[in-house]
């Protein structure tokens, strides 16, 4: 066995006969911070209740600080979860909120008074202990509930979009708490969403899930820099993605052959990486809106349209222009597969 502190091996989930997930394989380090990102439905919220128990998978095994946990109960795991919708027990207070998992588990009246205090200390509410959810913020409530599921110290912490009903400098700010607790902690944690911003802020790894199978496992920088495909690449904001033919991009609408063509799959660029007025392709322009820091064009070209942006205060360009432009291969990521 592999000294993975997680491991998911040939996971298969389903519900009734139509699998969700297959084949999933998936090592987590001790300590590590992994996200889960993809688009709505490709099996991140199933794969983190199989990993909770709430489901059985229909094949596969989980392992768990050493011990197989495939079969085991849900409340047996270790596992903390922190899903979407925080439901706070209303007629409690805060520190009853935090103290009840603490309880069920008949854990002493003095060390519950002291690890509540702590973990709300943690999450920067320890002189809100007395008070009701309802007397909280959205965000307050959300590290209460945060604090809930650190203060029974799980092996493990699942964390299911747990920001996404907060307004957004709200988020930004648990973002970074969160960041600043799981290091301080060295809690092991899996985070699910479909904000990429969310997942290069946060994870030490991030896993690109695309209909139930693992599109990527890398770094924030490899996954933003060097997405290994046309998937990839287009969930993570390369806008211009082409597959390369013969020597040119290529797309169902047609194709700009390049003087010399790297060999790979496809070739993809943001669109702060084309460049206006100059170049060996033509085209013309059919879109611009002004975005403040820069402007966006949308440039019809022999391969359909191409997304450009360009810095606010360069020469701007009209609707209708005809201009040159170019595609530096030497900025483009380069696709190893579709
Ligand atoms: N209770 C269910 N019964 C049947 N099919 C389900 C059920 N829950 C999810 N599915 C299906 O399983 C697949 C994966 O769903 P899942 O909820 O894991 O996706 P997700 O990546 O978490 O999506 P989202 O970002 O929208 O939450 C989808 O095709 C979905 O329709």
């Amino acid at each position: 066995m592999s000294d993975a502190f997680l491991s998911l091996q040939d996971l298969t989930l389903g519900y009734g006969d139509s699998v969700a997930v297959e084949a999933l394989n998936l090592e987590l380090r001790r300590g590590e911070l992994v996200a889960l990102l993809g688009p709505s439905g490709c099996g991140k919220t199933t794969t983190m209740r199989a990993i909770a128990g709430l489901m059985k998978p229909m094949s596969g095994r989980i392992t768990l600080d050493g011990r197989d946990i495939t079969r085991v109960a849900p409340n047996k795991r270790g596992i903390g979860l922190v899903f979407q919708s925080y439901a706070l027990f209303p007629h409690l207070t805060v520190f009853e909120n935090v103290a009840f998992g603490l309880r069920l588990q008949g854990v002493a009246k003095d060390e519950i008074t002291r690890r509540v205090n702590a973990a709300l200390a943690s999450v920067g509410l320890g002189s809100f202990a007395d008070r009701q959810p309802k007397a909280l913020s959205g965000g307050q409530q959300q590290r209460v509930a945060l604090a809930r599921s650190i203060v029974v110290e799980p092996k493990l912490l699942l964390l299911d979009e747990p920001l996404s009903n907060l307004d957004a400098r709200l988020r930004l700010e648990m973002r970074s708490e969160l960041a600043r607790l799981q290091k301080e902690l060295g809690i092991t944690m899996i985070y699910v969403t479909h904000d990429q911003s969310e997942a290069l802020a946060l994870a030490d790894r991030i896993v690109v899930m695309r209909q139930g199978r693992i599109e990527q496992i890398d770094t924030p920088a490899n996954i933003y820099e060097r997405p290994v495909s046309g998937f990839v690449a287009e969930f993570i904001g390369f806008e211009n993605t082409f597959a390369l033919k013969d020597g040119a991009l290529t797309t169902a609408k047609g194709r700009l052959p390049l003087d010399t063509a790297p060999k790979a799959h496809g070739l993809a660029w943001r669109p702060r990486a084309v460049l206006l007025g100059q170049g060996a392709h033509e085209g013309r322009v059919i879109g611009a809106s002004y975005l403040g820091e820069t402007v966006e064009y949308l440039i019809d070209s022999a391969a359909g349209p191409i997304k450009a942006e360009t810095p606010a205060n360069a020469p701007r360009h009209a609707m209708g222009e005809s201009l040159r432009f170019d595609l530096p291969v030497e900025t483009a990521a380069v696709l190893s597969r579709a």
